[in-house]
């Protein structure tokens, strides 16, 4: 059985939501499987972004964009991932696939991603995730926000990795070709949160987060019955 690890940070359950549909498409792939598990929330809370704001702030574009959420919202979404387990570095070597999901926070992944993903900078040396196919997806707060800017910009250390890039192209996904506000495009899946944090993902978003779960699992059982790389 072929196995794809569907890792993500979310801090207020929109990318946690895209992870469950890229979940349903790897699983709709004969011989393959899929793992999703998370990566942790700064242990010292007075790091966490979420910390920033202890009282809402009504002046000028803080009322308008909304950069964290309320502290409930937040404490609400990671009780529920709460069943969700912890990523390791085993989740990694095992993977036969892996496809990483996270917000975008100025323009590119979170600091909690980073931290792990640097970690995992010993594989650079060990090749133990060289020829993997990988893919990536996100959520932003607005359209202009900068969601291509962190897809493309968090593949670097995918490619440090010796990961394969799988993306999303336009023939299969004809939703994206349009001029409404809606995530995705060639580089992976995102989804907008809206500034205020209160768009969930659309019907289209969740099908395209579907097709990327399924085309990478179709790429990890290819390799995996083939092994090119070896
Ligand atoms: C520190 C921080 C930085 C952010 N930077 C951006 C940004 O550069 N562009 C943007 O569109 N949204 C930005 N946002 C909004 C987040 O992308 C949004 O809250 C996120 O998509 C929600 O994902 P989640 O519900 O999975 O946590 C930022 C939010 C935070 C907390």
């Amino acid at each position: 059985m072929t196995t794809v690890l569907i890792i993500y940070y979310s801090a207020f359950g929109h990318v946690a939501t895209l992870s469950k549909a890229i979940a349903k498409g790897v699983e709709g792939v004969e011989g393959v499987t899929y793992k999703r598990v998370r990566i942790p929330e700064f242990s010292d809370p007075n790091i966490r972004v979420v910390n920033q704001r202890s009282t809402d702030q009504q002046e000028g574009l803080a009322k308008h964009f909304k950069l964290t959420k309320r502290i409930e919202d937040y404490d609400k979404v990671q009780q529920e991932q709460e069943s969700i387990p912890i990523a390791t570095m085993d989740d990694l070597r095992e993977a036969d696939g892996i496809i990483w999901g996270f917000p975008t926070y100025l323009g590119s992944m979170p600091g909690q991603v980073k931290s792990f993903l640097d970690q995992a900078g010993q594989f650079c040396t060990t090749g133990e995730l060289e020829g993997k196919p990988t893919a990536l997806f996100t959520s932003a707060g607005s359209i202009h926000g900068g969601h291509e800017a962190t897809l493309l910009n968090s593949l670097v250390p995918l490619l440090h990795l010796g990961l394969i890039f799988v993306g999303l192209p336009y023939t299969k996904n004809p939703e994206y070709l349009t001029d409404q506000a809606i995530g995705c495009s060639p580089y992976g899946v995102s989804t907008l949160a809206g500034p205020d944090g209160s768009r969930t993902p659309v019907a289209e978003e969740l099908t395209m987060a579907g097709r990327l779960g399924e085309r990478v699992a179709r790429v990890a059982k290819s390799f995996t019955l083939t092994r090119p790389f070896e």
